[in-house]
């Protein structure tokens, strides 16, 4: 385990995946230090959340390590026992998922959701849990009266930033998300993205976002790197790459993106 950097939570070396014949992710490697955002784009297909299930400990890869800097020293998640790696997840990664349904108990109240992880972690104390419940709510712009309500009654939004509340109530060291955005409407997006952006300043946290949309990439990320059929084609400061796009892919890319 080599983190000379001191301030790098995740490294993940020559990560492969193959399905059949299909290389899903071919050999990928990133670095994501506390307080950035490191962006993964590219078209449908190219393997982005392969890479991110492989990055948040869902699913073992061929070949390659990802090592994140944990509270209790570096781990190599997938050298790791499965108990250690269940630790791990609990305290120290969070994955806010594309799909809400994916992320939240729906038929829990937004107070128990977001207690759910502390209870999971060890945290009884009943007035603990409601004080960091409430307080997470009103991180997120919640109102604090939907405390009591289920998340099944929550517009698209709020049911992401809920998410987004039951993700960071544990205090992780690395969140990632998969299309954080996806399926809302572009004001409720843009307050998304300051909220977020916010959050990763403020907790110092490393974040890596998974998305297809370069707008979002702009907005939240500082580094990014383009994927194609499963690999790594460019990789570089966001404004550098959307600015100067230097691989034929990516041209094609944000070509694309600016004809929208
Ligand atoms: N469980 C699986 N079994 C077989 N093939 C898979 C599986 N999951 C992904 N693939 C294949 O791996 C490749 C990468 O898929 P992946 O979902 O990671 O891409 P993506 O960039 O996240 O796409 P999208 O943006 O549409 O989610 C695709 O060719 C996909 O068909």
């Amino acid at each position: 385990m080599t983190f000379h950097d001191n301030n790098l939570i995740l490294q993940a070396r020559n990560v492969a995946v193959k399905f059949g014949n299909v290389h899903a992710c071919n050999d990928i490697s990133l670095a994501v230090r506390g307080g950035e955002v490191l962006g993964i784009v590219g078209e449908s297909g190219s393997g982005k959340s392969t890479l991110l299930r492989c990055l948040g400990g869902q699913m073992r890869p061929d070949a390659g390590s990802v090592e994140i800097m944990s509270r209790r020293g570096p781990i190599d998640l997938w050298q790791a026992d499965e108990l250690a790696r269940i630790r791990l997840m609990q305290s120290d990664v969070a994955l806010v998922h594309q799909n809400p349904r994916d992320g939240l108990l729906m038929h829990i109240s937004a107070g128990g959701n977001i207690a759910e992880p502390l209870l999971a972690s060890g945290e009884r104390r009943y007035e603990e849990l409601r004080e960091k419940a409430a307080d997470w709510l009103e991180r997120v712009e919640l109102p604090g009266n939907r405390l009591n309500s289920v998340p099944s009654v929550f517009s698209g939004g709020m049911q992401k930033r809920l998410q987004i509340a039951r993700c960071l109530v544990t205090n992780p060291r690395l969140l990632l998300m998969d299309e954080p955005t996806g399926g809302l409407d572009v004001s409720v997006q843009a307050r998304l993205l300051d909220l977020l952006r916010q959050l990763v300043r403020e907790l110092q946290i490393a974040a890596v976002v998974v998305t297809h949309d370069l707008a979002v990439a702009r907005v939240l990320a500082q580094r990014l790197v383009v994927m194609r059929r499963g690999g790594v084609v460019e990789t570089g400061l966001t404004d550098q790459i959307l600015e100067d796009p230097q691989h034929p892919y990516t041209q094609l890319l944000v070509g694309a993106a600016l004809r929208i």
